[in-house]
């Protein structure tokens, strides 16, 4: 095993800004899914650069992969094959309880189904990542507090997840997901469930957080605002991605 790519599974962070390493490196990614017997490969040797800082937003129809792809950037579910590297390290090397370390600290998710704890408040919800991480409960709530200010809830401190709205719900998933200052925030219609004046809002405090520290964004999206703001626009073909230009993929197969 080449110890050299294996992730310091210790420590907060992952990333060093000065390192000119890409913040993630994926080479020859492939998945396969088996139907009943009929093997379908959604992934197909797929390689991808994000550099830190960097925003992406992968569009597309139903179905080419992009819920896939971000589970496996996500380390949610590992390929079949392939290299995912995360500022130098190859954190496939990593044991999933070594990457569920690695995933809690340094990668934020929003994805369409919440998987918010009804019975606890917005609050709690919130403070919930930092205090398996260890945090103190008076700085995790204080920290927790001043994101759920910032994605417009501070009348909701209290309130547990059930009693909320969709879209308060969903900004609730964004505050937890972003309460630990992750590297990276990995997202799926991040804003579907809000009206335009809250969508402005997250779009708003995402690009902040970009600029403020750092945050990459990688986002799964067909709101038309929140893919003008990216920086860099992508869709999959037969398995792998490719760049988009004023909507049109570029010809030449996307460079890793
Ligand atoms: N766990 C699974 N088992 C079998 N097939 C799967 C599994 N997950 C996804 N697939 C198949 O892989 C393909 C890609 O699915 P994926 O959810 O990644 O697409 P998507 O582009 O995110 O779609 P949508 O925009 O509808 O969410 C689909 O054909 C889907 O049926």
């Amino acid at each position: 095993m080449d110890n050299d790519h294996r992730p310091d599974d210790t420590g907060p962070g992952t990333h060093t800004a000065n390192s000119g390493l890409p913040l993630i490196q994926a080479n020859g990614i492939s998945k396969t899914y088996n139907h009943s017997g009929a093997c379908i490969t959604v992934i197909d040797n797929l390689s991808f650069r994000l550099d830190c800082k960097e925003t992406i937003g992968i569009v597309g129809a139903s179905g080419i992969g992009k819920s896939t792809l971000l589970h496996i950037l996500g380390t949610l579910d590992r390929p079949d094959a392939g290299q995912l590297v995360y500022s130098g390290k190859d954190v496939l090397l990593l044991d999933d309880t070594q990457l569920a370390r690695f995933r809690n600290r340094a990668i934020g998710f929003v994805f369409q189904f919440h998987h918010l704890l009804p019975e606890f408040s917005a609050l709690e919800n919130t403070m919930m990542p930092a205090l398996i991480n260890g945090t103190e409960k008076k700085t995790a709530r204080a920290e927790a507090e001043a994101i759920l200010v910032r994605v417009g809830l501070k009348e909701r401190l209290g309130h547990r997840a059930a009693e909320l709205s969709g879209g308060e719900q969903q900004r609730v998933a964004l505050a937890r997901a972003l309460v630990q200052q992750p590297d990276i925030l990995l997202a799926d219609e991040p804003t579907g469930n809000l009206d335009r004046g809250n969508s402005d809002r997250i779009h708003r405090l995402l690009m902040e957080l970009n600029e403020e520290m750092g945050m990459a964004l990688v986002v799964v999206t067909h709101n038309p605002e929140l893919a003008a703001l990216v920086s860099r626009r992508v869709t999959i073909l037969n398995g792998r991605l490719h760049e988009l230009n004023n909507g049109l993929p570029v010809a030449s197969s996307f460079k890793g």
